[in-house]
């Protein structure tokens, strides 16, 4: 990993664990997100630990599922990192940008997006950055691609991964012929 210069000398950094959740439906999304992961293992501080299966799905709108939307396809990304959440955010966000990002509408369609799903644990109530992320609980595309790559997995607050996807139903696919 390369260390970033944090201009803290004084400050001990140490590894902490964080999950997140990369989605894209638009462009070449399987490109997308192998790109995205090549990003983060190139962030200083950032040490990608696992990489999931790349599942697929319908769009999920702010009125419900939307078969008339470009599918989805998602995939989580373990990764063990010396910055803070927000600097991990903003880094999140960087590579958004680099891969076309554009934010207009609220779950509009997007290249890529980078979310991150828990902080070691780490309870943050900001709208800027929320802690675990708030909607992962109802989201299949989050849970399925993590409980397999942790079949261990624990959503903070919310409880095992395993149970939550059972609860909810998986209306996710394994995406054919696109490994990250
Ligand atoms: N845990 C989090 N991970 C990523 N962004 C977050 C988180 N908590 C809050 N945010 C904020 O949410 C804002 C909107 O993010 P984004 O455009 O990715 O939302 P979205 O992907 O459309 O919707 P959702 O947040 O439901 O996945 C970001 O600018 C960011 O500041
Ligand atoms: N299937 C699917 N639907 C979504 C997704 C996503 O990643 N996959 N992300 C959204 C906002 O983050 C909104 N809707």
């Amino acid at each position: 990993m390369r260390i970033p210069d944090r201009g803290r000398l004084d400050a001990p950094s140490r590894l902490q664990p964080a999950v997140l959740a990369l989605g894209s439906n638009l462009g070449d999304r399987g490109e997308l997100l192998r790109d995205a992961v090549g990003a983060l293992r190139s962030t200083p501080g950032v040490e990608v630990r696992a990489v999931s299966p790349v599942v697929e799905s319908v769009a999920v709108k702010p009125a419900g599922v939307d078969p008339s939307a470009p599918r989805y396809l998602n995939a989580v990304v373990l990764v063990d990192t010396l910055l803070d959440p927000h600097e991990l955010l903003a880094e999140a966000h960087r590579i958004e940008a680099e891969h076309g990002r554009v934010r207009a509408e609220r779950w509009g369609d997007r290249t890529l997006d980078i979310d991150i799903v828990d902080f070691d644990g780490e309870v943050l109530a900001d709208p800027a950055l929320t802690l675990p992320h708030p909607r992962a609980a109802e989201r299949a595309f989050v849970l399925a691609p993590w409980l397999a790559v942790d079949e261990e997995a624990v959503l903070p607050g919310a409880g095992r991964v395993d149970a939550l996807l059972a609860a909810l139903g998986d209306d996710t696919v394994p995406a054919e012929g696109v490994s990250l």
